[in-house]
Order: structure tokens, then C-alpha cells, then sequence
């Protein structure tokens, strides 16, 4: 059997591989040729093509062996958003990132792709269109959005072509598609409990949803992009799958598509913003006796009541990026691999 040869120049290892975009890079970066190892806290499937190293990404002694040999490091490990844990955020996202650019530096890796996200410019207030030079969050809306703005402003600070260590960041809003573990189950569970009635807001506040095929297109454009003397050398860039949508008629579509009754009703943003406010309180006060982590957060009633779409015309121009699959196509992809979720009619 012929043995098909890989270059040298081609391997790769992806932090958070075993995630919901981690194994998508993995599975795309497989079919393009590259040699691909995994490194994550957990073993989420099984592929004999893939090395797997499992360990923290906090620890070099974990991380080095998985880095050897290896040219480009996509980074896309981070805590779950919604788990509320500042310690954690801090140690996983921010001094753990360090430490894995340190580790990328010893093993002599020379391309270092993070996954950061669109929300590290978001502060609660509508952004339409919002392009790459708008600052970041001075009061970013919660603990996981600080850690991505200190782990970004990280990488793109260790950019240092003299000693060929090249960084990108990619901004990606509201990652969806097949196997997504979180937004398809948070919206049926939300309609079963009978508590998807009311859109906040008037139901016209456009956002960026984007496919996963899309967000990890825009990494390997990145790393194949990232030279000595290309624009993208500590850059970020936001990559959205360009068709930015009212919320709630995204929401609708899967919720509609899986037989589920879209909301009808409308409550006031600042209404919903302020009960959400004094929940949190609330929440706070009681936190040293019962530890309780609320639906609805400010944070979240934000994202589902603001305008929040990004422009990714900077990615079009350095890296030649386009959608490959439009919305409705991914709609019509994640709509067909949740129909497990379906409700009988
Ligand atoms: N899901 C979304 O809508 C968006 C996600 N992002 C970013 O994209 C990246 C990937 O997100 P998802 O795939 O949705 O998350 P995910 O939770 O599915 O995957 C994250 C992976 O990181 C791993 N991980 C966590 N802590 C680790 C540690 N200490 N050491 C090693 N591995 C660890 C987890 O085991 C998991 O496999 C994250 O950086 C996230 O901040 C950015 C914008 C939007
Ligand atoms: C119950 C409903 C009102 C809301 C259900 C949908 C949400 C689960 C998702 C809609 C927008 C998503 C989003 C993220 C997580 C899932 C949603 C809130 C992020 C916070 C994930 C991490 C990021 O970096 C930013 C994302 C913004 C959009």
C-alpha cells in the first residue's frame, strides 16, 4: 500500500480538539493533509488518524510532548461560558494561554492560531457592523468575556516574527451546526419547560449566528495566511457566516423546524435587563449559602435583545475569506441532526 506523505510543514496539534469546533478543525484539517494531534482535559472520540495527548493545558509538562515536530497550534480549549466560574476562567483562559505559548516558544512551534470570540468588543449596547478597531470592553459583561479580552490581548501580543513565532486571533459569534452541545438543547429545553413565550425586545435586533464549517474555514485561512510579512501577524479577525439575523427569527427557524411553537410575545429589553440585574443580585447574596446558576443573566438578555453583528470584510481582504455554507443551508444541516430533539405532534 502506498504511504501517503505528509510535509513536514503540515503538522499541527488542536487545543480543545475533543470540543464542538475543536473536532470539527480536527476532521477539516485531516481531509486538507495535515497530521493532526489532539490535545484536550478529555478523550470526546475516537479516530485512529489522530494522536491524542490528554492533560491540562495549565501544565507544560502536559502540554510538551503533544508539541514536538509540530509547525501550527489552533488553540480553541476555553471553560464552558455559562459556568460562572471566575477562578477558573482566569487559570484555564488567561495564565493557562500563557503557558501554552510558552510551551508553543520551547517546542519551537512557529504559527499560533486562538480561537477568541466577537464578544470580547461587546458591552451590552448595540454594535451593527462592528469592525476589528473597535476597542475592546471596557466592562465586558461577564468573567468568561474578561479572560477572552486578557487571553487575546496575550497572543496577539507574543506575535514576534524576528523569532519566527507568527499569532492570529479569529473572533467568531454564536458558533451552531450538527453536534453542537449547547444552543439546540438550551432552546428545546427552554420551549419543553414552557418558558420560550416572549422575545425580548421587538424581535428586530440582527446578530451574527455562525456555522461551524464557516468559523473553521477562517482558522485554516488563518494559518495558511500567517508569514513573516502578512498583515494577519498580531491581528484579530472576526469571521461570521455574513448574513446577520433578527434573533429571535433565528431562534424561531430551529424551534419552528423541530415543531416547536416560535415565541409570540414581547417583553420590554429594559425590563428583562433589569430583572435579570436584581436575579443576579439576588444570586450574589445568597451565593456563600446555595450556589444557584440563573437562565437568565444579564449577559444573556443582552445577547438575545441587542444588535450584535460584526463585519468580516478585514478577513475577506488578507485572507480571502468567503462563507462556505450559507445560513440557510446550515440551518437546514442543524435543524436535520437535532431531529432526535423533534416534538410528536
Ligand atoms: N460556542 C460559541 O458560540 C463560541 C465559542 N467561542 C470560542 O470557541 C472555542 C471553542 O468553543 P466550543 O467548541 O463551543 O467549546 P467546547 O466546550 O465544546 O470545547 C472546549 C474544549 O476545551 C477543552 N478544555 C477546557 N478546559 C481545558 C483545559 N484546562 N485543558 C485542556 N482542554 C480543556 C474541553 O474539554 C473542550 O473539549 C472557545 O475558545 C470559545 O471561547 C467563541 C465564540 C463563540
Ligand atoms: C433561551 C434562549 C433565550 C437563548 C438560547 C440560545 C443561546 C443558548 C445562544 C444564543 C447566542 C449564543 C451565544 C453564546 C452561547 C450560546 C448563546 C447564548 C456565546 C456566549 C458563547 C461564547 C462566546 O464567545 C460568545 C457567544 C455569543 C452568542
Amino acid at each position: 500500500m502506498a504511504t501517503r506523505l505528509r510535509p513536514a510543514n503540515k503538522k499541527c496539534t488542536v487545543i480543545g480538539g475533543c470540543g464542538f469546533l475543536g473536532q470539527y478543525m480536527v476532521e477539516r484539517l485531516l481531509d486538507k493533509g495535515y497530521t493532526v494531534n489532539v490535545f484536550d482535559i478529555r478523550q470526546g472520540f475516537q479516530d485512529e488518524r489522530v494522536q491524542f495527548f490528554i492533560g491540562d493545558l495549565c501544565s507544560k509538562k502536559d502540554l510538551l510532548p503533544a508539541l514536538q515536530g509540530v509547525n501550527v497550534v489552533f488553540h480553541c480549549a476555553s471553560p464552558d461560558p455559562f459556568s460562572d466560574n471566575k477562578e477558573l476562567f482566569y487559570r484555564v483562559n488567561y495564565t493557562g494561554t500563557r503557558t501554552v505559548i510558552e510551551s508553543c516558544k520551547e517546542a519551537g512551534v512557529q504559527k499560533f492560531v486562538l480561537t477568541s470570540s466577537a464578544s470580547v468588543i461587546f458591552e451590552g449596547k448595540d454594535i451593527k457592523n462592528g469592525s476589528e478597531d473597535f476597542p475592546y470592553a471596557k466592562h465586558p459583561m461577564d468573567y468568561y468575556t474578561e479572560s477572552k479580552i486578557l487571553q487575546e490581548k496575550e497572543v496577539l501580543s507574543t506575535n514576534d516574527p524576528e523569532n519566527n513565532f507568527l499569532t492570529v486571533a479569529i473572533r467568531p459569534h454564536g458558533i451552531f451546526g450538527p453536534r453542537d452541545p449547547r444552543l439546540v438543547y438550551v432552546l428545546v429545553e427552554t420551549a419543553k419547560s414552557g418558558k420560550m413565550k416572549c422575545m425580548i425586545g421587538n424581535g428586530k435586533n440582527l446578530v451574527d449566528f455562525t456555522y461551524v464549517e464557516n468559523v473553521v474555514h477562517g482558522h485554516i485561512l488563518a494559518a495558511e495566511h500567517l508569514h513573516k510579512d502578512s498583515p494577519l501577524c498580531g491581528k484579530a479577525y472576526h469571521i461570521t457566516n455574513d448574513e446577520p439575523i433578527p434573533f429571535w427569527t433565528f431562534l424561531s427557524r430551529i424551534l419552528i423546524g423541530l415543531n416547536y411553537e416560535e415565541p409570540k410575545y414581547h417583553i420590554p429589553y429594559w425590563l428583562a435587563y433589569y430583572l435579570a440585574l436584581f436575579v443576579s443580585l439576588l444570586v450574589f447574596i445568597i451565593s456563600p449559602f446555595i450556589k444557584i446558576n440563573p437562565t437568565f443573566t444579564p449577559m444573556k438578555v443582552a445577547l438575545a435583545g441587542t444588535y450584535h453583528y460584526y463585519s468580516c470584510e478585514k478577513a475577506k481582504k488578507d485572507m480571502g475569506y468567503k462563507p462556505v455554507v450559507s445560513l440557510d443551508q446550515a440551518l437546514e444541516r442543524t435543524i436535520q441532526s437535532h431531529s432526535h430533539l423533534r416534538k410528536n405532534s
